[in-house]
């Protein structure tokens, strides 16, 4: 099948490497050395899903129509990223690899002809060098489109990527996508403190600042009427029931998510923005959840500290140190 990639980074480079061996026409976009390395080496893979180098076609913009595209910018990339290639994706399936709630509302107002799905990856990669990415932790990819069942294409495209790495159709994928959002409050305090996802979650100092961002997410989430969704071993019963508990009883789910990483430094997709020297992400995950809270006239400090945080780093180039972050954010965590 020919299956294109836009964006091949960390993720688009997984998927696209992955999609390769098992035999598919795969072609990906990219840009300045990632273009030059692809072309001159292909897409080279390693981790654990395991070594693989991908001899693709790779231009700044599709060259051929696909028959199945995957969407794997960052959100704040994706619809420039659509709006580039948009020509060629009328009338197929457009997968949305993203993290956030944003992803596929914004490639379905973009594209009123095309089949959008969501895709919410649970494992973790990083981008390596030009033309090199690494899986660090393998888990399963999840795909769907609204509150219900999930739509035939997201079946069909899960069917396509599930012969590559574990994936599944699944129903609900708006709470699923919020259940992601809470997963994603792992993220910010690597991008804060340059500290893999596995130190800041084990930190003393740093695991109930993100137990309390995770509780305060999941609050605003069920003010907001949301029915999470079932990944990762998270559903709507779990959490409800982590944001009633004492935040040393909730703090078994960073504890678990910690658990799930494994051993390989996980740096999370926010960080390795900041280490690019890119604009991360974090409007759209613990910014999310602060503008989720507003929509309702409420506030979420913790999420909106972390968001802060996180655009001081991108600002000033200088990771924060834990107890400086646990000092900073202590008045919050007391009330
Ligand atoms: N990395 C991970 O472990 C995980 C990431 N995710 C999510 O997956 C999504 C992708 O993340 P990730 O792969 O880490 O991000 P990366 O930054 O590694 O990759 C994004 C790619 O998109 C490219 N891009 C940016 N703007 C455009 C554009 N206008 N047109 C075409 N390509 C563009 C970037 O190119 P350039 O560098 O030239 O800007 C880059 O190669 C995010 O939503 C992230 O949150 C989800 C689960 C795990
Ligand atoms: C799953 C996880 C937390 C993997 O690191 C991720 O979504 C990210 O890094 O953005």
């Amino acid at each position: 099948m020919r299956i294109g990639v836009i964006g091949a980074g960390a993720i688009g480079g997984t998927i696209a490497a992955l999609l390769d061996r098992v035999g598919h026409l795969v072609e990906v976009t990219a840009r300045g050395e990632q273009l030059a390395a692809i072309r001159a080496d292909g897409l080279r893979l390693d981790g654990g899903w395991g070594v693989h180098t991908a001899r693709v076609a790779a231009a700044e913009r599709l060259q051929t129509r696909p028959e199945l595209v995957f969407v794997c910018t960052k959100a704040q990339d994706a619809e420039a990223a659509i709006r580039d290639n948009a020509a060629l994706l009328d009338g197929i399936t457009v997968v949305v690899v993203q993290n956030g709630l944003a992803g596929l509302r914004v490639a379905t107002e973009l594209l009123p002809g095309s089949d959008c799905v969501g895709a919410l990856a649970l494992y973790a990669a990083s981008y390596l060098s030009p033309g090199r990415v690494s899986v660090t932790t393998t888990a399963n990819t999840y795909l769907g489109a609204g509150d219900g069942e999930p739509p035939a294409s997201a079946v069909e495209a899960a069917r396509i990527l599930d012969a590559a790495m574990p994936s599944f159709a699944v129903e609900n994928f708006t709470g699923c996508q919020w259940t992601k959002l809470i997963v994603n409050q792992v993220n910010a305090m690597p991008a804060i403190t340059g500290l893999s996802a596995q130190a800041t979650l084990g930190g003393r100092e740093l695991r109930p600042i993100i137990t309390a961002s995770l509780q305060e997410a999941v609050r605003i989430g069920i003010a907001r009427g949301v029915r999470f969704g079932s990944i990762q071993g998270l559903d709507d019963r779990i959490l409800r029931f982590v944001a009633s508990s004492p935040r040393w009883l909730a703090q078994v789910v960073p504890l678990l998510m910690r658990r799930r990483m494994g051993a390989t430094p996980n740096p999370g997709s926010t960080l390795q923005s900041i280490r690019r020297g890119q604009l991360s992400e974090i409007d759209y995950l613990n910014g999310a959840v602060v503008a989720e809270a507003r929509a309702i006239g409420r506030e979420a400090p913790v999420n909106a500290a972390l968001t802060g945080l996180v655009h001081e780093v991108e600002a000033t180039k200088a990771f924060i140190p834990p107890a400086e972050v646990a000092r900073r954010l202590a008045p919050l965590l007391a009330r």
